[in-house]
């Protein structure tokens, strides 16, 4: 029986007509997957469903009934509950507080609701004790505490907006788990999502949102990821040319792009011999070369963000040797000359260090602030803004439009080509470069990954996901029990495989 259903929903945000003409469909206990690029809109349709925005014109039923929530708390009671992508909890609550909020339990004696939160944190496989504060998570588990929420909700339809996007592959797999649980339960579930061979596996059907409508809906099993992502853009999607093209070699599309990459440098750029950080890591052996991009993976508790954490100074940690080109560097506080702080980005709104009110011309320029004594340099810095804006296809009109308006994952892109243009280290350490992004998007800022390893800058990309490892990095390193237990040399090796022998190598890893 249908649950929902749209009818020519609008949307326009100033002069930008985001949403045009949304018409489609979904059934109870029906999993559809909603992709598109960023900026296309999915996240405004999410919250035009969960009451956070309304449309401007267009009709919903939900059950036959005419469906038009006023708020969020409106949508919950008519029976939509929603994740939202960029989660913001009061961080003052306890987990179990959090996972009640909004529902009629959420008034009762804090034990009974530890007890009742601490069966759905178990079915979201979250590992926290209920009386910890929200604030006290990192933020990547802020999506996971709200599935719980959602299972606590007496909803019919559960929106998931990229809540999988910061997640490891096996916590992707209880999140599916979970939506099979909706689905048994007779709930509808929208699924939006970037990461195309996952949410694959997961969804009935796939609606894919560019220009503004529905351009495909389309049962599952027809699609594959190539093809899904061709439909997302509109176009075959085709590699980026490579800074330094390797010899001939034919690539496809879902090959490897580190694979064709010039090859890096024989020069070492950081050695590291018998890292050590009390309690998690013990004996990590790195060696990254001039030009090169090293990946880095593992489950939560392997140690791997404590690596990372250890080379941006975050951690206390030894060595038995730290050489940056050469030259003889240390770890740990307090900060003297040759303390060793890589500089690192996380694509974490609240950690871009970027003012959501500001424009997006200020805040590409914001460094240079003051400091333009002319008019010819002030036109020639905005239009190296808008040459970004475009070279990284951010949905926008206008230079002056605040970046906290920008769809998430244009933030992202933003963010990131300006940590990038701003670093002026060698050697630097990206968390998760890609996490949002759509495949335009993907090769963009594998592109920037190019020039930056094409003049010599090395890089260690930390993610939880086996296809931005397999896209963006030379080799691969499975970290598990505080060390890096396995190597995987991506090298001409298609993205299909190379995340098979990542998913492969961390499950004997973890078992081991
Ligand atoms: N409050 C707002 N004010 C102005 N523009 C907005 C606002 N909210 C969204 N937009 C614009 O609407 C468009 C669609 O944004 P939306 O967040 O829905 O995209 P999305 O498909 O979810 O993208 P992503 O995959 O990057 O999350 C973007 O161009 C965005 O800038």
């Amino acid at each position: 029986m249908t649950l929902l259903q749209v009818d020519g929903l609008t949307k326009s945000f100033g002069a930008r007509r985001v949403l045009r003409d949304v018409t489609f469909s979904l059934a109870e206990g029906e999993v559809v997957g909603l992709v598109g690029t960023n900026g296309a809109g999915k996240s405004t349709l999410g919250d035009i469903l969960a009451g956070i925005t309304a449309a401007d014109s267009g009709v919903m039923t939900l059950r036959r009934r005419p469906y038009a929530p006023l708020s969020t708390g409106d949508a919950r009671q008519l029976g939509v509950g929603v994740v939202e992508q960029l989660v913001r909890i009061d961080p003052a609550l306890t987990v179990a507080q959090a996972v009640f909020r909004g529902t009629p339990q959420a008034g009762r004696p804090r034990a009974e609701l530890r007890r009742q939160a601490q069966v759905l944190l178990s079915e979201v496989t979250l590992d926290v004790d209920p009386d910890t504060l929200v604030g006290e998570l990192p933020h990547f588990l802020h999506g996971v505490v709200e599935v719980a929420r959602v299972l606590a909700e007496d909803t019919r339809l559960v929106v998931l907006d990229e809540v999988s996007a910061a997640l490891l592959p096996v916590e992707v797999s209880a999140l599916h788990a979970v939506t099979a649980r909706l689905v048994r339960q007779g709930r509808g579930v929208l699924y939006i999502s970037h990461r195309l061979p996952e949410m694959l596996e997961v969804v009935d059907r796939v609606l894919v949102l560019r220009d503004g409508r529905i351009a495909l809906d389309s049962p599952a099993d027809t699609l594959d990821p190539v093809r899904l992502a061709a439909e997302t853009v509109g176009e075959p999607v085709l590699p980026a040319p490579r800074v330094a093209p390797a010899p001939p070699r034919t690539r496809e599309v879902a090959v490897s792009p580190a694979g064709s990459r010039a090859a890096p440098a024989d020069e070492v750029a950081l050695e590291v011999r018998n890292l050590r950080v009390p309690g998690t890591v013990q004996g990590v052996d790195l060696l990254v070369h001039r030009g090169e991009v090293v990946g880095l993976t593992g489950h939560r508790s392997s140690g791997v963000g404590e690596i990372a954490g250890a080379l941006s100074g975050e951690l206390p940690a030894v060595t038995d040797e730290l050489l940056l080109h050469g030259q003889p560097r240390s770890l740990g506080s307090p900060v003297e000359d040759g303390t060793l702080r890589l500089p690192a980005y996380r694509p974490d709104e609240d950690a871009y260090g970027v003012d959501p009110g500001e424009t997006i011309a200020r805040t590409l320029t914001q460094e240079r602030r003051g400091a333009l004594p002319d008019l010819q340099k002030e036109i020639a810095t905005l239009r190296g803004v808008i040459r970004t804006v475009h070279r990284m296809d951010v949905k926008t009109l206008s230079i002056r439009t605040v970046f906290g308006a920008l769809s998430g994952g244009d933030q992202h892109k933003l963010a990131l080509a300006r940590w990038m243009a701003t670093s002026t280290e060698d050697v630097v350490v990206l968390h998760e470069p890609t996490r949002g992004l759509d495949v335009l998007a993907r090769e963009q800022v594998r592109r920037m990954l190019d020039e930056a390893t094409g003049r010599g800058t090395s890089v260690v990309v930390v993610s939880v996901d086996p296809d931005e490892l397999a896209e963006c990095c030379d080799r691969v390193g499975i970290v598990s029990s505080g060390r890096v237990a396995h190597w995987i040399d991506t090298s001409g090796l298609p993205v299909a495989a190379v995340r098979e022998r990542i998913a492969e190598a961390t499950s004997t890893h973890s078992a081991a």
